[in-house]
């Protein structure tokens, strides 16, 4: 491939909209230009790397028994109105309407459509297990798209379904899966954990992410290094801390008066109580019902934790003015003294004693609280985030905190679909049961990013081998200069005879301007063909990755590329 033919429309500047590093990065080296709001084109170089993930995801998809399908974008209302959902994502779902007026979706995932197809054609248990997946995009109308490829509003996803006979089967079919997802992440060269999940709004009682570790990664996760135990903070378990010796004897119930004391901090300043000493009351409506949470001063909340210990739809903090119409407090103000609300504490809060939390009215503030006395909760739950510094809930010993990027996604469905959807078989004994289903998503276009936010570096990107858009990139110092180009396009023709994916830079720019471009894409190695190179008969060679360069003499080149090559690979 030639550059000067290549479509790679270079940028010198950082785009301003572009926040993340592989955003910039992949602007400025010209592999996405944005069509709209997290909406992009795929440039020729972005499109050589998604199908290099997309060929490695297929194999280990077909490896593990999937077959590939291709369904539909476009999805009949009825379906997500038979299965309940089509009220649920109202927002974030695309809709349309054909010339006939009749509603549809924009897939945003396709556990209706696979599982109405399955149903009907699949009747019997010996058709089962069956593995079926698809490489597509999906549309989400994000509220905030952002961060590039990494929060798009159109996205490429590998998704599969597993369709088994019962529980048994579907571990079976999640455990292969979880496999194939192991040697996909190790095949692509990226740096990652697998971590426990919530499932979601999806359903079903068990699910893993595949999380790229990365600082801008948008999760946070907690693993432990003694064992493999790692979670998503959504999920992760917090055991409760052995209860100290020291048993404090309840103190008197005090009032203080606490003049425009509001924050917690406030009252470390004010009163000397530290923050482990108070507690933070919060108010959320369940529904449509008000109730309040409660952790201790320097925990945060975990929304997640706290809706699934209510089983409730919706969950959204209540404003102030709610608040206020309650107690006449402001935020800053409350407590679980004499509230007329349900209170849900932490596991924590069950074992502090004499702790300080507002008064329910301004400028109050109660001192030596002391949970059965003063209040009673209407439930003990683990509902705050978990911290680096918690005890591993599999070997106590402690966890540790880092961001990641999900790239994958795997879900243990049970039958919630197939249920409501009908999609049943009939067993051996010639019962009717319904399917038992798995789902498992890979991000094919936030993978991308994510190999790119994890091995950029400062001159751009640095493509894991299995990956790269090129293989080598061949830079004649000078393009006006006869005989370095013979000497790059001969050298070009053995690269091909041997296999290797080559780029010749052979556009009429100054060699620091073709330098920066080669470490801006990220090519892997970079052979260079200068006046020298030509009397001495030997090229530099550079891996992208490595700051030392090696002159290898001309007629050894392609054996020692090839060697370098197998060496990053
Ligand atoms: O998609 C999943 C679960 C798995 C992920 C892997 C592949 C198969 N599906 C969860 N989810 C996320 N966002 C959604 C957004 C909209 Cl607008 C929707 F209508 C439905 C969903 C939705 O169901
Ligand atoms: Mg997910």
């Amino acid at each position: 491939m030639k550059a000067s033919e290549l479509f790679f429309p270079t940028l010198r500047e950082v785009p301003s909209e572009a926040e993340v590093l592989s955003h910039q990065l992949l602007l400025r080296a010209g592999f996405i230009r944005k069509a709209t709001a997290g909406v992009y084109s795929y440039l020729p170089l972005a499109n050589r790397v998604l199908k290099k993930i997309m060929n490695i995801v297929r194999e280990e998809m077909d490896r593990a028994g999937g077959q590939e399908v291709i369904l539909p974008i476009i999805q009949p209302a009825e379906l997500w109105k038979k299965s309940g959902r089509w009220e649920v994502y109202g927002d974030e779902m695309f809709r349309l309407k054909d010339r006939h007026n009749r509603d549809f979706a924009l897939g945003p995932t396709h556990e209706e459509i696979i599982t109405t197809l399955v149903d009907a054609d699949v009747h019997s248990y010996r058709h089962l297990p069956l593995l079926l997946y698809q490489i597509q995009n999906k549309y989400r109308d994000e509220i905030r798209p952002r961060f590039g490829l990494m929060r798009g509003r159109e996205f490429i996803m590998k998704d599969l379904y597993s369709f088994d006979i019962d529980e048994e089967g579907l571990d079976i079919s999640y455990h292969k899966m979880y496999e194939a997802y192991n040697r996909i992440f190790q095949r692509l060269k990226l740096q990652y954990r697998v971590v426990e999940a919530d499932s979601g709004a999806i359903g079903g009682n068990e699910s893993h992410e595949f999380m790229v570790l990365a600082e801008n990664g948008e999760a946070e996760i907690v693993y432990c290094k003694n064992c493999d135990y790692g979670a998503n903070t959504e999920k992760a378990v917090c055991s409760l801390e052995e209860p100290k010796v020291t048993e404090e004897e309840q103190l008197e119930l005090e009032k203080v008066h606490t003049p425009g004391q509001r924050t917690i901090q406030d009252l470390v300043d004010y009163m000397n109580i530290p923050k482990e000493k108070q507690i933070k009351t919060l108010i959320y409506y369940a529904d449509e019902e008000l109730v309040a949470a409660i952790v201790r001063g320097d925990r945060e909340l975990n929304e997640i934790k706290f809706k699934n210990v209510l089983g409730c739809n919706q969950l959204f903090m209540a404003d102030e003015t709610a608040v206020k119409q309650l107690c006449s407090a402001g935020f800053g103000s409350l407590g679980p003294v004499g509230l007329p609300l349900k209170t849900y504490i932490d596991l924590e809060v069950s074992q502090m004693k004499n702790f300080a939390c507002g008064a329910n009215e301004d400028d109050y503030h109660f001192i030596n609280v002391n949970l059965g006395r003063d209040f009673t909760p209407a439930g003990i739950n683990d509902i705050r985030n978990a911290v680096a510094g918690d005890s591993c809930p599999v070997c106590s010993a402690p966890l540790y905190s880092m961001r990641g990027i999900e790239v994958g996604h795997i879900f243990k469905l049970g039958t919630k679909y197939s249920e409501v959807l009908e999609a049943n078989y009939l067993d051996q004994k010639g019962q009717e049961k319904p399917m038992v289903m798995g789902c498992y998503g890979i991000g094919i276009s936030r993978t991308m990013a994510a190999a790119v936010e994890q091995s950029a570096d400062e001159n751009g990107i640095v493509w894991p081998l299995p990956i790269t858009p090129f293989e080598v990139i061949i830079v004649p110092v000078n393009s006006k200069n006869e005989e370095q180009m013979q000497a790059a396009w001969s050298l070009y023709e053995e690269f091909k005879q041997e296999g290797l994916e080559t780029i010749v830079d052979d556009r009429d720019e100054r060699a620091g301007v073709k330098f920066k471009d080669a470490d801006l894409i990220g090519i892997p190695l970079r052979i260079t063909i200068g006046p020298r190179s030509l009397q001495e008969k030997q090229v530099e060679v550079k891996k992208r990755s490595d700051k030392d360069i090696e002159l290898v003499p001309l007629d050894a080149v392609s054996s020692r590329v090839k060697l370098m090559l197998k060496e990053m690979s």
